[in-house]
């Protein structure tokens, strides 16, 4: 799995911290990948190159995307892992958001999908906070660990 996100080459910030807290937490269920990106060509061309077996799943972070409970959240990785996705893919875009061409090209392959985290807009550093807690808290929901119910 890889956590992808587009920025720049700025210091690490206090959001990076609190991603790194998840993505430890998350190393405890599943490989994961975080990557930055120099920008949304690079990010895609990363994509269109990857040399899995099978195609990588993408799910694009975008407020054009479609919302899901963390529950339903939880059902699309536990299908997409027990459908044999190789590499599944989130990636959050730059400070100015994702082209339509980068939005459309996810939401069109298969087993791909724009995911919204509410009609409000957040910076894209806290966007990723975000989505790797709901990725962990996924995690743990297939898991049946507790971590659902008390948080
Ligand atoms: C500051 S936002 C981009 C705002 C841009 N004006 C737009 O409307 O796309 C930067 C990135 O954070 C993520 N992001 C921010 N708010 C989001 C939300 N509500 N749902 C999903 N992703 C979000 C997306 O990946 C987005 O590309």
């Amino acid at each position: 799995m890889m956590i992808a996100a587009i920025a720049g080459r700025g210091r690490a910030t206090a959001f990076d911290a609190l991603a790194d807290v998840y993505l430890s937490r998350l190393a405890v269920y599943t490989p994961v990948e975080a990557k930055t990106f120099r920008s949304e060509e690079a990010f895609l061309e990363a994509v269109a190159g990857g040399r899995t077996r099978t195609a990588p799943r993408v799910v694009l972070l975008d407020g054009r995307g479609k919302m899901l409970s963390s529950a339903e959240f939880a059902g699309f990785i536990g299908g997409q892992r027990d459908g044999g996705a190789q590499n599944l893919i989130f990636a959050v875009g730059p400070a100015d958001g994702w082209s339509q061409v980068a939005v459309d090209s996810a939401g069109g392959r298969a087993g791909g999908l724009v995911l919204s985290l509410g009609a409000m807009t957040l910076p894209h550093e806290l966007a990723r906070v975000v989505l790797v807690e709901q990725v962990y808290r996924a995690f743990t929901i297939l898991a049946n660990h507790p971590y659902h119910g008390g948080h």
